[in-house]
């Protein structure tokens, strides 16, 4: 970053907020650089476990030969990527080592980061907008957020509502998880943090009514986000089902399109529990993007991947820590850039 951004930076107090009309890519390049930073050192733990696995298969090796694509299949299955996602990356790789009789081994790493990100990136109905930007959507945008209790619905609501703020949107949530306790009270706490407005209406009332009288809130403040919590019992698919039903047709009689999004929270280090849960919910209710929550601290990461690759629903969110920051927009390339770099 130049030094004539960094003294914009510094006078105008918006400008962390807004999008400046000058050296506008002077300090996306700052942004985009500290949101690299905390993606590599969130996947610290996968990447390390990845690379151990994978120098450890090639010691001795000269070249890629069948024994190493083995390994290599082991290791990735064992990293979490899933079996369907593996096949189709060993088949990638099979192939352009057969183009190449003689690959070297100390090519394989950037053989597999392009082949993966090749893989991901060649799905176009993954891709989406910047989601932090409301201007062409539905005014007020409305998100349910859904997933099994502890995966990180409550923090991943919190986050999403400073980063909206931060952008100048305004935001009301609805804690609609009225089961768990201390549920409505967390989403309080992040709501004051944010600085946006809450409706709740305590605990063990109806979910429908808050997600209700939240989207009034919503259309009756004008505002851009209305962000709603639900519980997240998985007890049986029939109840759940039911249950997310309710919520959306009650909203539906307020603002007849809404939810506009169905996000559903994902804990990314429990790892294939996470596959099985999106397959879950995915038949549950109407899905429409994905969040996948601590990243950091788990050499999972490479559940990621397999859930890019297995489900036609954008990963639009990964969460690689615990502050309010920490939730960052899905880049594949960025991703897959951070996990198998060395
Ligand atoms: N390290 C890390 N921790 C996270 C992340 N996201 C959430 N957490 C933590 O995960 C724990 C559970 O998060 P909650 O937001 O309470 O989970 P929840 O899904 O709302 O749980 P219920 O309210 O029970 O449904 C909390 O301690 C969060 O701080 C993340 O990206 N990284």
């Amino acid at each position: 970053m130049n030094l004539f951004c960094l003294l914009l930076l510094t006078v105008n107090y918006k400008l962390p907020h807004e999008r400046p009309r000058y050296c506008t890519m002077g300090l996306f390049d700052f942004f985009s650089k500290e949101k690299k930073e905390s993606l590599d050192k969130g996947l610290e733990k996968s990447k390390e476990s990845i690379f151990g696995k994978i120098s450890r298969a090639i010691v001795g090796k000269s070249t890629v030969d069948e024994d190493v694509l083995d390994e290599l299949e082991d290791i990735l299955i064992s990293s979490d990527v899933g079996v369907g996602t593996t096949v189709k990356i060993i088949k990638r790789i099979e192939e352009r080592v057969a183009r190449d009789k003689y690959t070297g081994t100390s090519e394989l790493d950037s053989i597999l980061r392009d082949e993966i990100a090749t893989l991901l990136t060649e799905n176009k109905s993954l891709d989406f907008k910047d989601s932090f930007e409301t201007e062409n959507l539905p005014k007020p945008y409305v998100i349910m957020v859904v997933g099994v209790n502890g995966a990180g619905k409550t923090t991943t609501i919190g986050k999403l509502a400073h980063q909206f703020t931060k952008r100048g949107k305004k935001v009301v949530l609805g804690a609609g998880d009225t089961f768990r306790a201390a549920a409505v009270d967390q989403l309080k706490t992040w709501g004051t943090r944010a600085g946006v407005v809450v409706i709740d209406h305590g605990m063990n009332t109806d979910p429908a009514a808050v997600a209700h009288d939240a989207v009034k809130k919503g259309v009756e403040m004008n505002a851009d986000v209305v962000i709603i919590d639900t519980a997240g019992r998985l007890h049986t698919k029939v109840n759940l089902m039911n249950e997310l039903s309710k919520i959306k047709r009650v909203m539906q009689k307020f603002l007849p399109d809404a939810p506009h999004e169905v996000l559903l929270v994902l804990d990314g280090s429990t790892g294939q529990n996470a596959v099985i849960q999106a397959r879950e919910f995915t038949k549950a209710t109407d899905v429409t993007a994905l969040a996948i929550t601590k990243l950091d601290g788990t050499a999972k990461g490479g559940v990621v991947i397999g859930i890019s690759d297995e489900f036609k629903i954008p990963v639009k969110y990964i969460g690689v820590g615990e502050k309010m920051d920490d939730l960052q927009v899905f880049d594949r390339a960025q991703f897959v850039d951070s996990l198998f770099k060395k």
